[in-house]
């Protein structure tokens, strides 16, 4: 992260309401603390039994305890001592769990084993019992404590650290800086920690939360030192006197809880500065020098891509999708594809089945399956960054700026309602029109798809249609908003081959009237030779050549495009050309 990023972030964060009060509560809990001994009235473990139980006065603004001791000074000395308890358990972890991650996650083999064993043992054992075990051994000091708090939650951090840099190592540019000669040290230093850096911070929060957490219950237990003041022991201390001064518990708990949802919500506004997306200009390994003596001579990238600039509508740059597997590690399914989708054009997604195309179109939409997530590049639609985008944005973008047409039309739509019901629910959500308004819409929109009688279709149910209809009612389902960019998933899959032609004039038609960008997902070239202007061949996670459809099919260059072709060619015979409107009866 750049300073200027850092700086970004650092906005983010105080913007949001919630981390800048949390963040200013925090301020000025550390601040009280550390300036306890000019704040505090007296020192917190001076005593005066005659004024044990004392009200609220001006030399002891918060009262006095059992034991006559000021409640101020003991809450701003006890954060003293819970607060550093709880540095010292994040310090121990840190120093612990986040070399020991980077290590493990950027070299493997032995060590990896090794430490992913210990940290299995160590997660194994039950915390509070090793904690009281300890104190019997090692004593009551509450820094031990905290000491062997720290040990036992350094895993969390290891797993973190280990889990991403591993994920980082396959990367490319990190290849292209080994090939250049730095050093594994600076490799880390300047690939690695820049990405595990937002996700430790947050981490840190959420364990600093739960150090104080611990240390408090400790000591409310009475296993901590008794003798030193935190917050923990005077909830002991005021839990004893309940009955007699029920407030003595209000400040220690306040304290505490003040302190805990504070440390929550900053860690939450952090993840969200960190999950906002950030202007970056191009993927990283392009920029990066080394990247020039890296071996370029990878036949699966695309020679003319790269350079090529980033088209309006859509524009993918070296998108990369990995799902998460059980043992921690990370499967990428998708690994650096480029793709653009201009207004007025539709452009093919071609491959064989798994070569990734369904995750490039879902990481467009930002609805990968669960456990999927992208992991590097940028997706800008209609100018706007989405990758990292806030679901909430995504799904505003997805009704208006962003359409999808699925697979199967008949599973996609609810046989409950009514195909009016299915298609006015969006249409009133997204564009705020009355019950009438929408209806009329919704008509207008199946005239436009070429619904013979539009009316009585709206109140017809899924079964009473044919396929071919059905996937038009999907289409104009997502062009009810109006979109810029369609995304058709093998729209014509699931359809015989007479209304595949009409369902793709459909869509030519919606590009040459509406100026619609359509990308379409297909494995079909004749679909693609039908309706495209553009084509990108995909083949294992890449995109292995793109251009024009004349281009593509005419003069294929790339061997897995020309085997793909020779395929199509071994089915023939090749199905016949669209042919106009006119030319057709209307199916459906
Ligand atoms: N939920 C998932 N978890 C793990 N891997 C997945 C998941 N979904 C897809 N994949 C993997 O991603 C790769 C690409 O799948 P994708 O669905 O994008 O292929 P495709 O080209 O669209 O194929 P098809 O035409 O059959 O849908 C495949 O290797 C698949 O195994």
């Amino acid at each position: 992260m750049s300073d200027n990023n850092r700086a970004a972030t650092l906005r983010r964060v105080l913007r949001n309401p919630l981390g800048g009060l949390s963040a200013a509560l925090l301020l000025v809990l550390v601040l009280a603390v550390l300036l306890a001994p000019l704040i505090a009235p007296q020192d917190p473990d001076a005593s005066s039994l005659a004024e044990a139980f004392a009200e609220t006065s001006g030399a002891h603004p918060l009262g006095m305890d059992s034991a006559g001791r000021d409640i101020l000074s003991r809450v701003l000395y006890g954060g003293r001592n819970t607060l550093g308890g709880a540095l010292l358990a994040l310090a121990v972890a840190l120093v612990l769990g986040v070399p020991s991650g980077l290590f493990a996650g950027y070299r493997g083999g032995r060590f990896d084993a090794v430490a992913n064993w210990s940290v299995n043992l160590v997660m194994a054992l039950p915390a509070m019992v090793v904690l009281l075990a300890s104190r019997a051994i090692l004593g009551p000091d509450v820094r031990v404590l905290m000491i062997v708090l720290g040990v036992l939650v350094a895993p969390s951090f290891f797993r973190l650290v280990r889990g991403i840099v591993a994920n980082v190592r396959g990367e490319l540019y990190v290849d292209a800086a080994k090939v250049s000669g730095l050093s594994d040290t600076r490799i880390v230093a300047r690939h690695v920690l820049t990405v595990v850096r937002g996700p430790i911070i947050i981490q840190v929060a959420l364990v600093a939360g739960v150090a104080i957490a611990l240390q408090a219950g400790l000591e409310f237990l009475g296993v901590g030192s008794g003798s030193t003041a935190t917050w923990g022991a005077m909830l002991n201390e005021a839990f004893q006197n309940i009955q007699r001064a029920p407030m003595l518990i209000l400040w220690p708990g306040l304290a505490l809880g003040l302190t805990n949802c504070a440390l929550v919500l900053l860690a939450g506004a952090v993840r969200d500065a960190l999950e906002e997306p950030t202007p970056r200009p191009a993927r990283r390994r392009r920029t990066e020098p080394a990247a020039a003596t890296a071996p370029d001579s990878d036949p699966a990238e695309p020679a003319a891509e790269p350079a090529a600039p980033r088209a309006a509508l859509l524009s993918v740059r070296g998108l990369t999708v990995a799902y998460a597997r059980p043992d921690g590690t990370a499967k990428e399914v998708v690994h650096g594809v480029d793709l653009d989708v201009r207004p007025g054009e539709i452009v093919g997604l071609v491959g064989e089945s798994g070569s990734g195309k369904t995750q490039t179109a879902f990481s467009v939409l930002g609805l990968l399956p669960e456990g999927g997530r992208v992991t590097h590049g940028s997706i800008t639609v209609d100018g706007r960054e989405t990758v990292g985008m806030r679901e909430r944005d995504h799904r505003a973008l997805r009704g208006r700026t962003l359409a999808y047409v699925p697979q199967e039309p008949m599973s996609n739509l609810d046989p409950a309602f009514t195909i009016g019901s299915q298609l006015m629910e969006p249409i009133r959500h997204h564009l705020g029109l009355g019950r009438k308004e929408a209806a009329e819409h919704a008509r207008e929109l199946l005239r436009q798809v070429e619904i013979p009688e539009p009316e009585r279709t709206l109140r017809l149910y899924p079964h009473e249609i044919s396929g071919g209809m059905a996937q038009r009612v999907l289409i104009a389902g997502a062009m009810s908003c109006d979109p810029a960019l369609l995304i058709a998933d093998e729209p014509t899959t699931a359809l015989d081959v007479r209304v595949q032609a009409e369902v793709l004039g459909l869509l030519r038609g919606l590009r040459d009237e509406r100026g619609l960008g359509v990308l379409l997902v297909t494995h079909n070239l004749g679909v693609v030779a039908d309706v495209c202007d553009r084509v990108a061949v995909m083949n294992a996670g890449r995109i292995v050549e793109s251009g024009t459809t004349e281009q593509i099919l005419g003069a294929p260059r790339d061997p897995y495009t020309r085997a793909l072709l020779a395929a199509v060619l071994d089915d023939a015979p090749a199905r016949a050309p669209w042919k106009p409107r006119e030319a057709r009866t209307v199916t459906a």
